[in-house]
């Protein structure tokens, strides 16, 4: 890695040290608010995939071979090295992304306590003693690592979903190869040197950077890959699912959502609101559970609106390094004409705009990738702004009259991660456990998944789920041994 006043360029991190990738092809990474040059990363290829694989493959043996409990001892020693960095992530956070300052120092957080609660399973790793149907014979089932783990990340929040991934696959005695996005690299990659510092092993922890459609499907259809933990869009995913037909690695994706955002007639309007408006604009709306789509009984839809529209119109947009600030820009140029497709789409199929809908004017706004807050109103379950994840800060308001429409309304839909709905009635929670099609969803409170649950997603959201016990059982594979001592 070198690095100059500014900027920074960084190399792969393989077995334990910083090599250059086999070709000369970079890529720059730029910030969101300014435009300006952060730092470069080089393009891997194929045989630079091969030589990471090769190296997390040699250094498994001897590191499955660690007492569970002494693996968890160097991940914790390793979120230490993270937490004595926290000041040069938490900005290269910002800079990378252009998130909120305060959401940044929330994400190096949460990048640990997610390496924190892997390394309690540590001493829970349990197998079975089962009872069989033979004389004098036990049937054993044990629960060992896979091996080498590919762990594909997004540029939402880069480091958070990197640890979320490597804390339980080195706890359960995988070795792990990372491949950040190309968008925002910089923060995983500073890993690299704080997992030296740790005491993990060489080859253990392997970060290489390059495309999705090189490095990463290189990496993942590689024969000595058993494991693919992937955070990104559903066609990625879809990608990812058909590459590893090759090998029959263990697949667990995290994919896109659209989820709906629910209030009832009963709902306490005031905590709807202020949940909607954090759910929704949290992050730029770059959060994979954000509310994408606001269903509001009809019956409520005015007093609702009158208290949800003043918090959107004193949203402030601006520079995420100022603490008065509410929302930073858009990670790329990219998902910034997204937004203005959306909201051209929407118009010309009817809907009206309540704020935003546009880039902000100002001095401060002629660089980098800004948009406003939107509501957009007079939105039928039709429209392509209802169906179309936007990961941004648009929000389509829809008007419902029934249980039995919104649900139908909400199930409506490719995805299924996430969903918010606000209301008192036991009997209405209770009919929506068995009824919408989510795999995980909020009642009377906003988005935030916590480390002991399951984010687990339906339909197009992605398969096998992760964080939790039944995250971290993904990366161990089941061996039943039948011992009959009847002779
Ligand atoms: N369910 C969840 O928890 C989350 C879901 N998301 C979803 O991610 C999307 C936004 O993130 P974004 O980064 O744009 O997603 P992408 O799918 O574009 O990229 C995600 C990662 O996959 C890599 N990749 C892309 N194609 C392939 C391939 N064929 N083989 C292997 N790797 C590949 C990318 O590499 P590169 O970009 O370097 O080319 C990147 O590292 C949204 O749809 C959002 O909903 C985001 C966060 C959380
Ligand atoms: O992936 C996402 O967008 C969310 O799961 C997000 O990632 C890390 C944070 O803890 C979650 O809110």
């Amino acid at each position: 890695m070198e690095e100059t006043e500014a900027l920074t360029r960084y190399k792969l991190f393989i077995n334990g040290e910083w090599v250059d990738a086999s070709g000369s092809e970079t890529d720059e990474v730029l910030n969101p608010s300014t435009d300006e040059l952060i730092g470069t990363i080089q393009n891997g290829d194929t045989s630079d995939a091969n030589k990471a694989i090769q190296a997390a493959h040699v250094a498994q043996k001897s590191w499955a071979k660690f007492p569970p409990i002494e693996r968890a001892n160097r991940l914790r020693a390793f979120v230490a090295e993270i937490k004595k960095n926290k000041g040069r992530l938490t900005e290269l956070l910002v800079r990378e992304q252009g998130k909120l300052l305060r959401v940044a120092q929330m994400e190096v957080d949460v990048s640990c306590t997610f390496i924190e609660y892997a390394c309690e399973w540590a001493r829970s790793m349990d197998g079975d003693i089962v009872k069989s149907d033979n004389p004098n014979e036990h049937i054993w089932i044990h629960k060992n690592p896979r091996g080498v783990v590919v762990a594909i990340t997004a540029w939402n929040f880069p480091l958070a979903l990197a640890c979320r991934k490597i804390g339980p696959a080195l706890v359960a005695g995988n070795t792990i190869v990372v491949k950040p996005t190309s968008e925002t690299p910089l923060a995983t990659l500073e890993l690299a040197e704080l997992a030296i510092k740790a005491g993990i092993p060489n080859g253990v922890l392997n970060i290489v950077t390059g495309t999705g459609s090189v490095m990463g499907d290189a990496l993942v259809r590689h024969p000595l890959t058993r494991m693919v933990t992937m955070t990104g869009s559903t066609p990625a995913g879809q990608a990812i699912i058909r590459a590893t037909a090759d090998n029959m690695a263990h697949v667990q994706l995290e994919l896109g959502g659209k989820a709906p955002f629910i209030v009832f007639p009963d709902a306490d309007l005031d905590l709807a609101a202020d949940a909607a408006l954090s759910s929704r604009f949290d992050n730029c709306g770059q959060v994979c559970t954000c509310n994408e789509r606001l269903y509001l009984h009809e019956s409520i839809y005015e007093s609702f609106m009158e208290k949800f529209l003043p918090k959107v119109q004193a949203l402030k947009v601006g520079d995420p390094m100022d603490s008065a600030s509410d929302m930073g820009p858009k990670v790329n140029a990219k998902e910034v004409a997204n937004m203005e497709h959306l909201v051209k789409t929407s118009l010309e199929e009817g809907a009206k705009i309540a704020h935003g809908g546009k880039r902000p004017e100002g001095l401060e706004f002629e660089k980098g990738n800004w948009f406003e807050p939107t509501i957009l109103t007079d939105v039928t379950q039709d429209m392509t702004i209802v169906h179309e994840e936007s990961f941004g800060p648009i929000l389509p308001v829809i008007k419902f009259k029934s249980f039995e429409e919104v649900v139908t309304y909400a199930n409506d839909c490719e995805y299924g991660l996430a969903a918010m709905v606000c209301t008192k009635d036991m009997k209405t929670i209770l009919r929506l456990n068995n009824e919408l099609e989510f795999g995980e969803i909020y009642i009377n409170r906003g988005h935030g998944e916590q480390h002991q649950g399951f984010h687990n997603g339906y339909k197009m959201s992605g398969t096998g789920g992760e964080d939790g016990k039944y995250g971290f059982e993904q990366y161990l594979e089941k061996k039943t041994f039948y011992v009959n001592f009847d002779s």
